[in-house]
C-alpha cells in the first residue's frame, strides 16, 4: 500500500511577512513524526526532501512512494538517510537484518529495492527517523553508529551554547550525493543551538528535536536574518527551514536535535554566518 505524506510547498520570505502563528506552523512544521505502528512521511518542495519517521510496533514496516514520486521504488532516483531515537531495533536491507540501537544511522545508497524497519518490543519501540533527497549515482549503503564519529566540539557554556556535532552522513563517515545529516547534543547547561545563527543559500536544513521531557518548550527562530520569527515545539516535532532562513532554538530544558541538510553542495562549512548586530 502506497504511503501517504503530507505536502509543504516552497515558501519565500515575502510569503511569510504577514504570517499568524498559525500559518507559520501550518507551512513549516511538522507536528508528530512518531506514530506507533506506522510510517510518517513528508515532503517539502524545499530540495524536495522527505522527512519523517517510521514506528514499527508488532510488525514491519516499509515505504511505499511508487505512484506519488512516480518511479518504480522509493529508491529508484533517491538516497536515504536513517537514525534509530528509540527503543532497540532492526532494519533488513536487501533481506539482510542489522540491529539498530538508539543513535546508529545508516546511509542507504540509490537504487536499494528492499528496505524493512522492525522493532526489538513493540512496547519500547525504535523510532527510525528517515530522511531522503534526489540522487543520481550509488553510493555504497553503510551503518553508522554514533561511536564512531569524533564529534565537534562548539560553542561556550559562558555563551549557553557548549554542543557536541556528530556527523552521520558526511564525506568523512561515508559517501552522499546530496544528504548530510547529523545529531547535535547539548552539553548540560547549554540551550542555544546554532547560535551564532547562520543560514546557507545553496542548501536548505530540516531539524527534529527530541529527548525532551513532556513539559519542555524549544523556541525555534526562523526567518531572514533581519525579520526573525519564532515558533515553540515540542518533543519529536520537526521544522522546516528554507535556504533563506536562519534556523536556531533554545529550550526550556535539555533537548537533542537531528539536522539534515540537502541542496548544490556537500560541504558542511558552507554557511553564511549572521553577526549578531544584523540580527533583529
Ligand atoms: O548547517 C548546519 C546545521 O545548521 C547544524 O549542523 C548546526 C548545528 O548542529 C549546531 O550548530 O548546533
Ligand atoms: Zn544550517
Amino acid at each position: 500500500m502506497e504511503t501517504a505524506y503530507k505536502t509543504y510547498y516552497s515558501q519565500g520570505p515575502k510569503n511569510i511577512v504577514h504570517h499568524s502563528t498559525e500559518e507559520l506552523r501550518e507551512d513549516f512544521l511538522a507536528e508528530e513524526i512518531f506514530t506507533a505502528g506506522k510510517v510518517v512521511l513528508n515532503y517539502t518542495h524545499h530540495d524536495r526532501q522527505i522527512f519523517g519517521g517510521v514506528t514499527p510496533t508488532d510488525k514491519e514496516l516499509e515505504i511505499v512512494l511508487n505512484k506519488s514520486l512516480g518511479v518504480e521504488y522509493f529508491l529508484e532516483r533517491r538516497e536515504l538517510g536513517v537514525i534509530n531515537i528509540g527503543g532497540p531495533g532492526s532494519i533488513i536491507i536487501e533481506g539482510k537484518e542489522e540491529p539498530m540501537v538508539k543513535q546508529d544511522g545508516y546511509y542507504i545508497g540509490k537504487e536499494t529495492k528492499d528496505i524493512r524497519f522492525k522493532s526489538d518490543d513493540a512496547n519500547n519501540p525504535a523510532k527510525f527517523y528517515v530522511v531522503s533527497t534526489p540522487a543520481h549515482k550509488v553510493y555504497p549503503t553503510v551503518k553508522i553508529a554514533i561511536a564512531n564519529i569524533t564529534p565537534k566540539v562548539t560553542g561556550d557554556s559562558k555563551t549557553l551554547n557548549k554542543r557536541s556535532i556528530y556527523q552521520y552522513i558526511h564525506p568523512n563517515v561515508c559517501e552522499s550525493c546530496q544528504l548530510q545529516m547529523g545529531y547535535t547534543i547539548l552539553s548540560e547547561g547549554s540551550s542555544w543551538n546554532t547560535m551564532p545563527a547562520h543560514t546557507h543559500e545553496r542548501r536548505m536544513e530540516t531539524y527534529l528535536y527530541f529527548d525532551m521531557e513532556a513539559d519542555t518548550r524549544v523556541f525555534h527562530f526562523m526567518g531572514e536574518p533581519d525579520a526573525t520569527k519564532h515558533l515553540v515545539l515540542s518533543n519529536e516535532q520537526a521544522i522546516i527551514s528554507p535556504s533563506w532562513s536562519i534556523h536556531t532554538g533554545v529550550g526550556t530544558s535539555d533537548y537533542t536535535f537531528i539536522w539534515a541538510m540537502c541542496g548544490e553542495n556537500i560541504t558542511y562549512e558552507d554557511m553564511d554566518h549572521v553577526a549578531m548586530q544584523d540580527l533583529k
